[in-house]
């Protein structure tokens, strides 16, 4: 089995809650409130920052002129289309780009970039593709899981979110570090694999979580933000 292979069967449970998650049922079948949704983009556009700088970074971590070229094509990808997408929800929810950059990170959102940073940081560039895989990889199961439920990519509102993350460009990115990280993890010990895994574990610990913050609409108490 790949090392891809062995973290996905570890954290299935995590992703299959994420999955059954009704901010995730919502979105696929278009009854999710608007405002958790706009509550969302918010948080979704500050991490996105953040996740962009981790691209940057595996740019200047990475083992050669190949990768460093790819990392900045997703770095591109991030900042240009993810994003944009994004801002063009904002558009429609009557939010300038400049309120949707100013968005104060809540709670969840703050401990899920500060962890994936300083994992990365402190690592190697195994560190840092293990603790994003989650992130790129979760989201086109997700995309095309949703994209198979009849008429969801044409929903008025939702659809382009499902179109976004199920389209072929998307899945690229997840393919392509699922076989970087198992051409790093090759001849690895385990106790490496396992420490490894449990970064895995953590980042498809904070996706779930990021579901439950965006459903519940959970940021800083009024009275200390
Ligand atoms: C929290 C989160 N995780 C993953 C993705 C997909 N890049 C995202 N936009 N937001």
């Amino acid at each position: 089995m790949s090392f891809s292979a062995r973290l996905h069967q570890k954290a299935l449970p995590i992703w299959e809650a994420s999955h059954n998650h009704p901010f995730v049922k919502g979105i696929g079948d278009g009854t999710l409130d608007i405002e958790k949704f706009k509550f969302f983009m918010k948080q979704d556009y500050v991490y996105l920052i953040d996740y962009s700088r981790l691209f940057a970074l595996a740019s200047m971590k990475a083992n050669s002129l190949k990768n460093m070229a790819l990392f900045a094509k997703m770095l591109d990808a991030t900042l240009n289309i993810e994003m944009d997408l994004h801002r063009q929800y904002a558009e429609r929810l009557g939010i300038s780009a400049e309120e949707l950059e100013a968005t104060q990170a809540a709670p969840m959102t703050l401990a899920y970039s500060s962890y994936m940073l300083s994992v990365s940081e402190r690592g190697s560039l195994i560190d840092l593709v293990t603790a994003i895989l989650p992130c790129a990889w979760s989201y086109y199961e997700i995309g095309k899981k949703l994209a198979e439920i009849p008429g969801a990519m044409e929903h008025e509102f939702y659809g382009e979110w499902i179109t976004m993350y199920q389209s072929e460009e998307f899945g690229e990115i997840a393919d392509w570090l699922i076989k970087l990280l198992d051409e790093l993890a090759l001849g690895l010990p385990e106790s490496e694999l396992a420490r490894l895994e449990e970064i895995f574990f953590n980042t498809s610990r904070f996706e779930y979580m990021f579901w439950e913050m965006s459903y519940n609409e959970e940021s800083w108490p009024s009275h200390v933000r």
